[in-house]
């Protein structure tokens, strides 16, 4: 039986699973990248994983010296998303260790919380409830608040970047009768149709939205895609919602659009500087102008039997030699040397 080593997040179901599956030892608990506390690194980590063929990582660093000192390694298990920001994913290919991550395992809350900030910024529901709250019935004012309130029905939600988390967006928005855009490059109009995404350049996404929201993914070409002028190209009723990445838009940027009434509202769950300071002219912005949620898009209590399901799938299906939604960060370890004696022996074995 192969061995694994397992610091992923803790999960009763899956303890007997894996279990089944491999010879099992647990390291550590960590309790994910919003709070990166008890992090095997380093000879701490090598001390429990040279031994083993199989690590389901967590957000432990996995670099060169990791991979070096723990030559039985044949496949790493990341639970993440994008296992890019704790493994060295050059080196793991490098050295013939593929890579099977949890794509995907947050596509539901991350398209639902998006839902659920459009329909507060639509209805105004913080401000609302915090006034009935504090002041009473009558100061909800009827015609001053209660007749702002807009419906989401027949307005315009423009995805910048299509990827797993817009495209399920995209299915809901679509599913309340909203008229769904977007701007990704590398969508193509066949993909879009069937999603029935009508896609637009970058200044026409930005000025068609009633909602404007960023799940582009971070990289030279993204980063810092949205600031002054693009925000400038919005109506200024619409609203700019941020679930993406901080490094996507221009904070100042933002900022500065709400004070001067540029744009209607924001929204933002990713900042700058996490966790968001308490001097922050983000809290000094008023309710009704920007919701803040705490880095929260991707978290929910099903995000952990998702990302063990989807890896022990792509386990299967990595063994069998089935690529078809067989997701392996790093296709290029079938073409390095190394291939046949790390994680080639697993495929050859099964096979
Ligand atoms: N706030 C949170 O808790 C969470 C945030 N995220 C973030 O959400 C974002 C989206 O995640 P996924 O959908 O899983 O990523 P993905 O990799 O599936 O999709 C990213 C999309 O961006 C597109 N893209 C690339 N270059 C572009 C460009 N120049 N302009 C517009 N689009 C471009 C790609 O073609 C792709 O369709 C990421 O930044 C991710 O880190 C993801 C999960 C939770
Ligand atoms: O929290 C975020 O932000 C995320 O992007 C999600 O947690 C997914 O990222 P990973 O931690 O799975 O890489």
């Amino acid at each position: 039986m192969l061995k694994a080593l397992w610091t992923g997040e803790y999960d009763d179901e899956w303890k007997k699973i894996f279990s089944q599956n491999f010879e099992l030892e647990r390291a550590s608990l960590n309790i994910g990248a919003v709070y990166p506390d008890g992090l095997l690194r380093g000879i701490d980590l090598i001390e429990v994983l040279k031994d083993k063929d199989i690590f389901i990582d967590g957000y432990d660093p996995v670099d060169e010296e990791i991979i070096k000192n723990c030559p039985k390694l044949k496949m790493i298990l990341s639970v993440r998303d994008g296992p890019e920001e704790n493994i060295d994913i050059n080196m793991c290919t490098k050295y013939g260790i593929p890579v099977l991550f949890a794509g995907g395992r947050c596509v539901h809350s991350v398209a639902e919380l998006n839902m659920t900030l459009m329909f507060n910024l639509a209805c105004n529901f913080i401000r609302l409830t915090n006034r009935m709250r504090n002041e009473g019935w009558t100061s909800t004012n009827m015609t001053e608040d209660l007749f702002s309130q807009t419906e989401l029905y027949r307005k315009t939600l423009s995805i910048i970047g299509l990827g797993r988390n817009g495209r399920e967006l995209a299915k809901l928005a679509n599913g309340i009768g909203m008229n769904v855009v977007s701007y990704d490059p590398y969508v193509t109009k066949k993909q879009a149709e069937e999603l029935n995404v009508t896609m637009m350049s970058l200044p026409d996404a930005m000025s068609a939205g009633d909602y404007v929201t960023l799940l582009a993914r971070v990289t030279p070409e993204t980063e810092g895609m949205i600031g002054k002028k693009e925000i400038a190209m919005m109506k200024p009723t619409a609203y700019l919602i941020n679930t993406g990445r901080s490094k996507l838009a221009d904070e100042k940027a933002i900022f500065d659009a709400l004070d001067n009434d540029i744009i209607k509202g924001a929204a933002l769950d990713v900042f700058t500087s996490e966790p968001l300071n308490k001097d922050s002219r983000a809290y000094k912005i008023p309710e009704d102008k920007l919701l803040l949620t705490p880095h929260m898009a991707g978290i929910s209590m099903e995000r952990v039997p998702h990302q063990y399901e989807y890896l022990m799938d792509s386990f299967d299906k990595f063994k069998k030699g089935k690529t078809k939604g067989l997701r392996l960060y790093n296709p290029k370890v079938f073409d390095s040397l190394e291939f046949k004696n790390r994680g080639g022996i697993i495929f050859e074995c099964e096979k």
